[in-house]
């Protein structure tokens, strides 16, 4: 450990970021989990097993009728979404990729959809490989320069696909810059922003035009790497219609165990993600300060491209780093078997530290020359930084490094 290195002060920390929105925790707490509207008063949402309701009369209910159509534990959850999203209306369903299998289901034969060049591999094989099949045209663009979004517009697209930061080499969108050009071209373009990396905490997308924020709930937004689970939030009443349909029609519903896992994971997201935060601020800096790394990618370093947009745009970051060791495949490889702290999994945003080779694991789904076109090389290594002790973060990087890098006697 390198004994020179200090905590960082929180206010260095957020320097030049947007304020925090008001009343987040307050809302992540309370909103939807009013103990008035249970029998027993409970304080916690008591979890719903029940498959099915009992009705007074055929068709005359107290509001809820059979599990996939509603659930009182899946409500709870939908509600405090909602509110930390800013938005009216939110979906919960059985993961990440369930959301945009449910949102893509709101297309037609025919309709385009525009994606962020680089997204999540499960994003891109979906998109590629199953929505291509069934009648949508895809096509991808970099939208790290709105221009380029602007240019791959087209009569028919219909749905505009963001993810910023983008899994995994971390690029940033301007969500204004590309949902104002998006809708200006034509006003019936849905614009979804993938907020899985930023969480609601750190990022609103619907305050800056977007039309659906959607998550993989299976990341920070539950935290604790026991649920799988997708979210989407929207403010238009005509898409939540439509979605809240698709969700009881196709059915990928989540179990109300889950619903109620990530409703109380969700009442610590504010202060997990700043611990994320200053773990992952002390993680990249000592990584960009490392001479065997070659280059580091972190949305709160001054040296990320798209920086100036981060602040504008977010209240903070997540501990989503990725890095290029200096070297070939056996040094990345080196260093993850040697990490002693992080697991090598896939996955991330959850309490643990979490270190993966996206081109071996994460990303293997997306075809070799896409892959090395965005950068996804041998060398890349992505972290998610936890909530463990700030020092013992940095020493269990720097053994891995000095594992991969041996001093040469
Ligand atoms: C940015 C992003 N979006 C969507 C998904 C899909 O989520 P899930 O695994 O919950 O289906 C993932 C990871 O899997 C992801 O990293
Ligand atoms: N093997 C899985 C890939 C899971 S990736 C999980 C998560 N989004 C991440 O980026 O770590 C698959 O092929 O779907």
């Amino acid at each position: 450990m390198d004994q020179n290195h200090k905590p960082e002060q929180q206010s260095d920390l957020y320097a030049g970021f947007r304020e925090p929105y008001k009343s987040f925790a307050t809302d992540a707490i309370h909103v939807g989990q009013e103990p008035e509207q249970w029998k027993s008063m409970a304080v916690v949402p008591p979890i719903s097993l029940s498959t099915t309701f009992k009705q007074f009369g055929p068709g005359n209910h107290a509001g809820y009728e059979y599990s996939r159509s509603g659930n009182p534990s899946r409500d709870c959850l939908e509600k405090a979404v909602a509110a930390v999203d800013g938005a009216k209306y939110c979906i919960a369903v059985a993961s990440g990729l369930a959301a945009t299998v449910t949102i893509t289901h709101m297309l037609k034969v025919g309709d385009g959809i525009l994606c962020m060049d680089d997204v999540y591999g499960g994003t891109n094989r979906y998109f590629q490989k199953i929505a291509s099949q069934t009648g949508t045209e895809v096509s991808f663009a970099d939208f790290t320069k709105p221009e380029l979004l602007k240019a791959a517009l087209k009569p028919n697209t219909k749905l505009v696909w963001i993810e910023t930061p983008t899994n995994p080499t971390m690029k940033v969108v301007d969500i204004k810059a590309c949902s104002d050009l998006a809708h200006e071209f034509n006003k019936d373009i849905v614009v979804v922003v993938d907020n899985t990396f930023m969480s609601a905490y750190f990022q609103r997308p619907l305050a800056f035009g977007a039309d659906i924020c959607m998550y993989s709930a299976t990341k920070y937004m539950n935290g604790h790497s026991d649920v799988v689970m997708g979210l989407a939030s929207t403010n238009r009443d005509d898409l939540f219609e439509r979605l809240s349909y698709l969700q009881n029609a196709l059915g990928c519903v989540p179990s109300p165990f889950d619903c109620f896992l990530c409703n109380r994971g969700l009442k610590t997201l504010h202060l997990r993600m700043e611990c994320h935060f200053k773990n992952g601020m002390a993680a990249a800096k000592f990584l960009e300060a490392d001479p065997r790394v070659e280059k580091v990618i972190f949305p709160g370093l001054s040296s990320h491209p798209q920086h100036e947009v981060v602040k504008k745009q977010c209240t903070g970051c997540p501990g989503m780093i990725t890095f290029y060791i200096k070297g070939k495949l056996e040094h990345a490889s080196a260093f993850l078997s040697n990490l002693k702290l992080f697991a090598i999994a896939e996955s991330l945003g959850g309490y643990e530290s979490l270190a993966e080779h996206p081109a071996i694991m994460t990303h293997a789904s997306v075809p070799e020359n896409e892959r090395t076109a965005l950068g996804i090389s041998d060398t890349l290594i992505r972290l998610s930084v936890g909530l463990e002790n700030e020092a013992d973060i940095i020493q269990d990087l720097e053994q891995a490094l000095a594992a991969a890098h041996p001093k040469k006697k």
